[in-house]
């Protein structure tokens, strides 16, 4: 039941109620606080909503159609016939279904925890809400997500501009998008676009893919995705409009210009951190206005603000948002008395065909003290089985000892083996302790096995004697 006293205190106020507020306000119930859960609309969190689950609903539809495609390959022939409609439809069928789950569970909470409103500071422990009332905290955390990011060249055609936000609700697929960042959202999208059959164009201002730090897996991943997806890197763009649509014109390397019906704007997504009067609570803001911030403990400076998920701009993926507002939930019901909760070794998964993953510390090939060991996917026997063998991976490991400090992954099966690369970097294993583990064959994680063995090779480490050394037929 939502709370509607006219003056509110309680030891932990949290705004917003996404995964990281979510998060933050049951640790800080559980570990004794009371809680005030403040949100503009309850509606459903971004992942939900408008970010991971309808992506990924979409991105199913465009893997059905695509197998429908490749079907040939293997000797079936088969044409898919994409009802535009039924896909949208169910992609919010299943999102709404999401969103219930959410809202079921915001239904749970304990009577007068929910306070719907928008909320800014007065100071460090006052919040004023929109409707008037003020909330006195002991501590507050601030989890108010991220939007995305709309630059001014696209002010001229502003009603066919799509974001995340509004993309999942159009009744039918349209016939073509121009989408602008080739970031996750961009690629993940566009694929799914070009794959259900929409005209699709991917642009970006930047010379490399998703952020990719590691060029070559950049470099390798462009040359797949752009076999079915154009993508222009390092455009300057101007768009107009044009007739019930957009017409984009781009110069860089090569230069055009073309007519479609809508542009998808996935450019990034800042911290909403703005008319939140962060200045009135004398924290320390960065050059971008995002507070400085303890990663181990969440907390802004020494003051009794802590932050979480996407407003803090460091981690923005579902699975850091919640830890985030785990730890910054137990900190402020237990403030002054703030200790370090463990982090996780970063784990990035975007989920393009083939997926892509990035783990842990990604360091540039001269770096001192890294040895570098990678593996073409173009020849691994169960990716040729299934007719998807392309992609390369790298991993990066201490010189002097062959430990795992990260990876930069795009081949087929990453989004599952990534997982446990992440999980043996966290553990601080060597590329040795990896190889006696057991690997199955014919299995797309025996794709794994040449990158490692080259991190062995390079620091000399042995390579498990009692183990196979390379030889495994059709691996
Ligand atoms: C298209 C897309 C696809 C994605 N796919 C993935 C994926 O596959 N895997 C993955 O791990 N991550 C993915 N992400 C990222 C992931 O969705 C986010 O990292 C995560 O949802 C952030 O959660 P949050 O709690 O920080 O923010 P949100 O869920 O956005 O919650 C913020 C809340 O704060 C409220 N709020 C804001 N300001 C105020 C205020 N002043 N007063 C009151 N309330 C306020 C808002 O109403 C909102 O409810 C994706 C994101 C997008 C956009
Ligand atoms: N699978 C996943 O986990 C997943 C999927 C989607 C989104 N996300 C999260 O959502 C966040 C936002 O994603 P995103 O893709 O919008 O942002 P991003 O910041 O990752 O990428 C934005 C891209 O837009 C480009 N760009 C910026 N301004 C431009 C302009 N004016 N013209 C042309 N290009 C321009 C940038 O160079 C960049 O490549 C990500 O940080 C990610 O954490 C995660």
């Amino acid at each position: 039941m939502p709370n509607t006293s006219p003056e509110l205190t309680c030891d932990v106020a949290i705004i917003g109620a996404g995964t990281a507020g979510l998060a933050a306000e049951r640790n800080a119930r559980r570990n004794g606080a009371r809680t005030l859960l403040i949100d503009e609309t309850f509606s459903g969190t971004t992942c939900a909503s408008v970010g991971c689950m309808p992506s990924k609903l979409l991105i199913a539809a465009a893997h059905a159609a695509h197998a429908v495609r490749q079907a040939s390959v293997f000797g079936i022939a088969a044409e898919p016939k994409i009802d535009g409609d039924a896909v949208m439809a169910r992609v919010q069928r299943e999102r709404d279904a999401f969103v219930a789950g959410v809202c079921d569970s915001l239904d749970k909470l304990p009577d007068g925890v929910k306070v719907q409103a928008r909320a800014h500071f007065i100071d460090a422990t006052t919040l004023r809400l929109d409707d008037g009332r003020t909330v006195t905290a002991k501590a507050i955390v601030i989890a108010t997500g991220s939007y995305p990011n709309i630059p001014d060249t696209f002010d001229a055609v502003r009603d066919r501009v799509l974001t995340n936000e509004t993309i999942f609700e159009l009744p039918t697929l349209p016939g073509s998008v121009g989408v602008i960042g080739a970031g996750p959202i961009g690629l993940e999208l566009a694929q799914a676009l070009v794959r259900l059959g929409v005209e699709t164009m991917v642009f970006d201002q930047s010379p490399g893919l998703a952020a990719l730090k590691d060029e070559k897996v950049s470099a390798a991943l462009h040359t797949i995705l752009a076999k079915e997806l154009p993508i222009h890197l390092e455009m300057k763009l101007k768009a107009e409009p044009d007739s019930d649509g957009v017409r984009l014109s781009w110069s860089g390397e090569q230069s055009g210009s073309r007519r479609f019906d809508y542009l998808l704007v996935a450019t990034g997504r800042p911290p909403r951190l703005k008319d939140l009067g962060l200045e009135t609570t004398g924290i320390t803001l960065d050059d971008h206005g995002t507070p400085v911030f303890d990663r181990t403990t969440m907390q802004c400076g020494d003051a009794p603000i802590f932050i979480a998920g996407d407003a803090d701009h460091d981690r923005t993926v579902l699975g850091e948002a919640s830890a985030e507002g785990m730890i910054a939930g137990r900190n402020a019901a237990s403030f002054p008395d703030v200790t370090p909760g463990p982090r996780m070794v970063p784990l990035a998964i975007m989920f393009t065909d083939p997926s892509v993953a990035v783990i842990g510390d990604i360091t540039p090939d001269d770096q001192d003290g890294i040895v570098i060991g990678e593996a073409s996917y173009e020849d691994q026997g169960r990716a040729k089985v299934m007719a998807r063998n392309a992609g390369l991976i790298r991993f990066y490991a201490e010189a002097g000892t062959g430990r795992l400090t990260g990876a930069t992954m795009a081949a087929p099966g990453v989004e599952h083996s990534a997982h446990l690369i992440a999980w043996a970097i966290q553990q601080g294993r060597t590329a040795t302790d990896l190889l006696d583990m057991p690997f199955y064959h014919p299995t797309l994680e025996e794709g794994l096995k040449p990158a490692l063995r080259a991190i062995c090779k390079a620091v000399s480490a042995p390579v498990p004697a009692d183990r196979d050394d390379g030889f495994t037929a059709g691996a």
